[in-house]
């Protein structure tokens, strides 16, 4: 039998059993090769340990099977004894009792005694017993047995006792017997020994394997201690269990409990939606219904719907043949206002101005007739001059009323016309601030100038117009006229700019660097980086004068993708030197040499305005850098409008006078009908 862990088919039974079955082998026969050599010891007295584990049995020379050939001689040696006994005992017989009988003999008589001779004689003494009990007793001596009668002397002389000296053979035949008996007397003791031998290598034997069981045992015990532990803990974990699912149980009960009652109102409840279950079948029915009607208004939209889709290409088709028409029509009011236009702004008195009061009563409008103007001159003060320009604005005007009005030739560049805007005037008069704005422009949205709004409006006009198909680029370009040399503000270095010929488009001006602009942000970048090279000083008429002429050029291409045609123009901002009065504004050296150039190249444009005003055959353009550059913007294929300023301080009414009168001049010059600038 084994447990479940299979130690105990291995292991020696448990105490109780090892008991039983030591018991077990106590009953059973010992082998005779273990047993033997015990029940020798035991029948020649050996040591009461041997007694104890062995059965007695007749040792195996007492068997006669197993007689050596010794114990036979022994036998007929002793056979040989009691009959000299016989022979010697008979005399001694005789004398017993007898006075006089020799000592020796006695002492002879008592030393024959031996076992054997006690048995043969036993016989006698039933004999002697049966004899009267008056009858003298033969006092036999005790056979002491052969070897008692046998003595070795000092000198090395044997000597056998109750034989004659020399009775050789007799002597012999004791000798034998004695000998004999030393003999077997010691193979009986090494037997013995040899038993005892092997008893102690089977004790040690079941003394090893008692400590192998005990061993054995002692882990028996400890592995059914562990066991023990274990299914003492798997006990306590079971109760723990037990209690759990108790209250497990108890839980579930109630919640079995609960859930019937809440089952119960499910039931309640699922028959009132059963109910609205079937009113919303009879609903989702009348849905359906609906639904069903509804389709077919929806085939019908969808029918509708190709229809003014239909509707909607013949539409766009007429919106575009509109556009067209639209700017054929813009076109002609352009026309009709005159090639070259000019704006008339005056500007208000600065803070520092009218802390220093300034007055500027000698401008009016109040009497002017619409877009009109009124100045009175220092020398000719009752007399009030009267302008009429295509507009003119009051120094409360706002950069964007002046853009309202710019914005519309703006947006002729994208229809590809050359554009150029002018702001003329004399210094510190408000061109810079037109074109600009003031110096933190940038940071003020409001104060913006022409060139910021231009392109703003140029880029909302571009994505309105990608809505028709058109793709445009805009890239720009920053230059100035500085003493009658060009230089590139949008590039470092004093490299001048050189003119190319007269060309039929636009500007031609070698290496002049183009960028092309997407956002405000570029713009501004490139404004700010073309301001600080442009070249300024300060005058008694302007903290800030710009002593060069500048032109922004905004190169403008375009495409239309649904039809393929192509348009390509520039629009020139040019913020023009202030025009001064040598003598009023003070200038001399080099300031002088520049206000000489500035002046120069304004009355060359005066010039060339007069020619093209008077169809004169030949313009003269290359009079100065300014109108060379310009050739191609001023002229039949350009739009062009003059923004003059006023400054508004009475020190400078003459100044604004003749400002006046060359705005008037200009007003009154037709210059031919711009063309159209197409691929
Ligand atoms: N409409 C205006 N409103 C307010 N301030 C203005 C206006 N126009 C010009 N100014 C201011 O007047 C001063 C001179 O203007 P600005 O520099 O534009 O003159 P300018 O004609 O360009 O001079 P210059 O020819 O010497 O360069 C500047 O401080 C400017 O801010």
């Amino acid at each position: 039998m084994s447990d479940r862990f299979g130690f105990r088919s291995k292991l020696p039974a448990p105490s109780g059993n090892l008991r039983s079955s030591s018991k077990a082998n106590e009953n059973k026969p010992a082998p005779a090769d273990r047993k033997r050599p015990i029940e020798q010891a035991e029948k020649e007295n050996v040591p009461s340990v041997a007694k104890k584990t062995v059965k007695t049995e007749p040792p195996s020379y007492m068997r006669p099977t197993q007689r050596s050939k010794t114990t036979s001689k022994m036998f007929a040696a002793r056979k040989s004894i009691a009959k000299a006994k016989r022979r010697s005992v008979a005399p001694v017989k005789r004398t017993v009792g007898a006075a006089g009988a020799r000592p020796g003999i006695k002492r002879e008589a008592s030393t024959l005694k031996t076992k054997t001779l006690t048995t043969r004689t036993a016989g006698t003494r039933t004999a002697a017993a049966k004899k009267p009990a008056k009858e003298p007793v033969v006092e036999e001596e005790e056979d002491a047995g052969p070897s008692s009668r046998v003595k070795l002397t000092s000198e090395g002389k044997i000597i056998v006792k109750g034989v004659k000296k020399f009775d050789l053979k007799e002597r012999c035949n004791v000798l034998e017997i004695v000998l004999a008996e030393k003999i077997t007397s010691a193979k009986q003791t090494e037997a013995h020994l040899k038993m005892l031998t092997d008893a102690v290598e089977s004790i040690k034997g079941e003394k090893q394997q008692a400590q192998t069981q005990a061993k054995g045992l002692q882990e028996y015990k400890m592995m059914k201690e562990a066991e023990f532990d274990n299914l003492e803990e798997r006990l306590q974990n079971s109760q723990r269990e037990l209690r759990k699912l108790k209250n497990e149980l108890e839980s579930t009960c109630d919640s079995l409990d609960e859930t019937q009652k809440r089952l119960k109102s499910v039931k309640l409840e699922r028959d009132s939606l059963q109910e609205d279950f079937e009113g919303a079948g009879k609903k989702i029915d009348q849905l359906k219904r609906k639904i069903e009607l509804q389709e077919d208004d929806l085939k019908k939209l969808e029918n509708e719907k190709e229809n003014l889709i239909e509707n909607k290409t013949e539409m766009r088709e007429k919106m575009d043949a509109m556009e067209d028409e639209r700017r054929t029509l813009h076109e002609t009011i352009q026309q009709l206002k005159g090639n070259i236009r000019v704006f008339v702004r005056v500007r208000p008195l600065l803070a520092k101005e009218v802390e220093e009061k300034h007055s500027s009563e000698h401008i009016s409008f109040e009497n002017a007739i619409d877009k009109g103007i009124e100045i009175t001159r220092e020398d000719k003060k009752d007399e009030k001059a009267e302008f009429q320009f295509d507009a003119v604005f009051k120094p409360d005007s706002t950069q964007i009323q002046i853009f309202g009005e710019v914005s519309q030739l703006v947006r002729s560049s994208l229809d590809g016309y050359n554009v150029t805007i002018f702001a003329y005037g004399q210094t510190g008069s408000g061109k810079t601030f037109s074109m600009e704005g003031p110096e933190d422009v940038y940071e003020n949205d409001e104060m913006q100038g022409i060139i910021p709004r231009s392109f703003e409006f140029l880029i909302d006009a571009v994505e309105k117009s990608a809505e028709k198909g058109w793709i445009y680029k805009l890239e720009a370009s920053y230059l100035e006229v500085y003493c009658e040399e060009l230089n590139d503000l949008l590039q470092g270095g004093d490299k001048k700019l050189k003119i190319e010929g007269t060309g039929s488009k636009h500007i031609n001006v070698a290496n002049l660097s183009r960028h092309e602009i997407t956002s405000k942000h570029q713009l501004a970048n490139l404004v700010k980086r073309a301001n600080k090279r442009r070249k300024t000083a300060s005058t008694n008429c302007n903290e800030r004068s710009s002593r060069s002429h500048s032109v922004f050029i905004l190169f403008v291409s375009g495409e239309n993708t649904r039809n393929g045609q192509k348009v390509e123009s520039c629009l020139n901002l040019v913020d023009l030197a202030g025009s001064e009065r040598v003598k009023e504004s003070g200038a001399t050296g080099q300031r002088f040499e520049e206000a000489k150039k500035i002046n120069g190249s304004l009355s060359s444009l005066g010039d060339v305005i007069a020619a093209l005003g008077s169809k004169s055959k030949h313009v003269p353009y290359r009079n100065s850098k300014l109108t060379h550059l310009l050739q191609n913007s001023l002229g039949g294929n350009s739009k062009t409008l003059m923004i003059m300023h006023l400054n508004p301080r009475k020190l400078y009414a003459n100044e604004s006078y003749n400002t006046l009168r060359f705005a008037q001049k200009v007003n009154t010059t037709n210059i031919g009908t711009a063309q159209k600038i197409s691929k």
